[in-house]
């Protein structure tokens, strides 16, 4: 399905979350549970003329509606894992319990921030959840670019209206934050809120291991990796790999589980083999977009190491303007 804009406040930020967004901690589909995977979802396709990537509309001044050229032939995409939330601290099942984080997961998020803070941002993707939120937002205030990332708001129309900014350059000083369900963390059923460990002595390591980690089996009245991949992958494909088509540099920040099923397409990884992928907290992942492939380059480690610089011309160069700025 093609991404869908209002264009009824080009100029506005609210008026460019795509309208298949809207934040809803249990959105309808969800719990319509099966949800059956959606054909062909694992390939990687270009974009269609049809869809209207988010920030072309955004930083569009005009009420027009024309694709604007192609920025460049690559862009970077980071994915984020949440920091610490106070569930997982407690070593609890959380899933779409909406949790903040703790202060260690506050300390992970910056930390974050400052391993990617000479990496190109030009539009954020975050869950409904404020864990992956905030994880955003402080990672963020660590960036050299000085941008200031921005929450859009389609709740209603009179948060567009009042969420609209009236400058063009403070538009061009923002970065679009979208807060998507289809990021959120699995649904965990009727785990959610359970301790891990008294559930595995309850009903067993090995049930619980394939609950947490199998690709088709579900939690009790829970999404499986799979279920959870439906809506990720489909969002990714619909709303994010658009805007990396056109150059635009792309962080998501969002789950253990969300993020797995999109790595998991990004990387072409067989049901087998994401039983074995493990995501830290905090921890940022860099893709290079480049001639409709996704290329893995790891997780940066900060602005003094050579070797991501070294991924890309382009990277290079951002680095250098940023240097050449703040000089
Ligand atoms: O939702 C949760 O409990 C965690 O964030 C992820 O859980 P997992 O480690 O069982 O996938």
């Amino acid at each position: 399905m093609a991404t869908v804009v209002s264009h009824q406040l080009i100029g506005s930020f609210a008026s460019h979350i795509p309208s298949n967004s809207k934040p809803s901690l249990f959105p309808k589909e969800s719990m319509n549970l099966p949800i059956k995977f959606r054909q062909n979802r694992f390939k990687i396709e270009a974009t269609t003329a049809s869809q209207t990537p988010v920030l072309e509309t955004l930083l569009s001044p005009s009420k027009t509606t024309t694709p604007s050229k192609k920025k460049s032939n690559e862009a970077s995409l980071i994915l984020i894992r949440h920091g610490e939330s106070l569930w997982n601290e407690k070593n609890l099942f959380t899933g779409c319990v909406d949790v903040p984080l703790t202060e260690k997961g506050v300390a992970e998020a910056i930390q974050a921030g400052k391993r990617i803070s000479t990496i190109p941002v030009d539009l954020i993707f975050t869950s409904s959840l404020i864990r992956a939120q905030m994880t955003a937002m402080l990672a963020m205030t660590q960036h050299r670019c000085k941008k200031v990332p921005i929450i859009l708001h389609d709740e209603s129309e009179k948060a567009q209206t009042w969420s609209h900014v009236f400058s063009e350059e403070t538009r061009k000083q923002s970065i679009p934050v979208i807060a998507a369900w289809q990021l959120n963390e699995r649904m965990y059923g009727e785990l959610q809120g359970l301790n891990k460990e008294e559930t595995a002595e309850r009903y067993g390591t090995q049930q619980v291991h394939e609950w947490r980690r199998s690709y088709h089996i579900p939690p009790p009245k829970g999404e499986s990796l799979e279920m959870c991949a439906e809506r990720a992958v489909a969002y990714f494909e619909d709303n994010i790999q658009p805007e990396l088509a056109l150059g635009n540099n792309v962080l998501i920040a969002a789950h253990g589980n969300s993020l797995r099923s999109i790595i998991m397409y990004l990387d072409k990884l067989t049901s087998q083999e994401v039983t074995s992928l493990e995501l830290s907290t905090g921890l940022p992942l860099l893709y290079i977009f480049k001639d409709r492939k996704f290329m893995r380059r790891g997780s940066p480690v900060g602005p003094t190491e050579a070797g991501v610089y070294a991924y890309t011309k382009r990277l290079a160069q951002y680095r250098q303007k940023l240097d050449e700025t703040l000089n």
